[in-house]
């Protein structure tokens, strides 16, 4: 490990940077910065950002099952005013970055046909019982552990699944122009807090595991 990544070769011709990034939106974006500058004579096809997260309740998913990004969204970057609404940065007026023009608020979109092709790999490649589905991801800089605040978040941005890194390194992918996968195994359902409810091992087992068939199946 040189710099806190390791760099090693996949399935004879891939080249993987992994890096361990560490919780929260700052260590996502430095993680996804960190592979940027020792990449930075020849960029990445892409960053897969991989990890757990807490599934919206009623979204289809259930511990130990997968979730693929269609789009991160920031869930609390803006304004929470006294009457209880929430303002996104759009509604503030000021973008978070520009990229050729382009000034992004609270939402990255993810490149449409690799989250297709990923949906498609890891559907057709997950051990038996696991559930795939792709959706909106939620990033949160605090965990949800009420009932109330989960079905808000989830009806808000029609959210499956939440963690704390994503947009954050979908916004650093956004403005260097590097396409983005997000995989995630799902940890818990997100919902009144019972810390006993979390299966970190097997959501992180199940991630790994769709996502090294996934790096197989990517290949040109
Ligand atoms: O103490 C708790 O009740 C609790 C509940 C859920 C997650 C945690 C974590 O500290 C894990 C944060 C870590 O994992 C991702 N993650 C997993 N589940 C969630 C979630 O429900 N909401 C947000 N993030 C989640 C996250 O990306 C972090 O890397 C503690």
């Amino acid at each position: 490990m040189r710099n806190g990544i390791i760099r090693g070769t996949m399935f004879d011709d891939i080249t993987v940077l992994l890096v361990e990034t560490g919780m929260g939106k700052v260590n996502g974006a430095h993680g996804a910065t960190k592979v940027l500058l020792t990449a930075k004579d020849s960029p990445p096809d892409m960053i897969i950002n991989l990890g757990i997260g807490g599934a919206y309740p009623q979204m289809g998913l259930d511990k130990g099952d997968v979730a693929i990004s269609s789009k991160e969204v920031y869930g609390d970057e803006g304004v929470f005013t006294s009457e209880g609404d929430f303002l996104g940065v759009e509604e503030i007026g000021i973008p978070l970055c520009e990229k050729d023009g382009r000034p992004y608020y609270n939402e990255f979109l993810m490149d449409s046909k690799l989250t297709e092709k990923a949906l498609y790999i890891i559907s057709n490649n997950a051990p038996p019982g696991i559930k795939v589905k792709r959706g909106v991801f939620v990033t949160v800089s605090t965990c949800t552990g009420a009932n109330a605040r989960a079905v808000e978040l989830r009806d808000r941005y029609n959210g499956l699944c939440e963690n704390m890194e994503g947009a954050a390194i979908a916004h650093i992918c956004a403005m260097y122009g590097i396409p983005m996968i997000e995989v995630r195994g799902i940890s818990n359902i997100v919902r009144d807090r019972d810390k006993k409810d979390c299966n970190i091992n097997l959501a992180a087992k199940n991630c790994q595991e769709v996502v090294i068939t996934l790096l197989e199946n990517l290949k040109p």
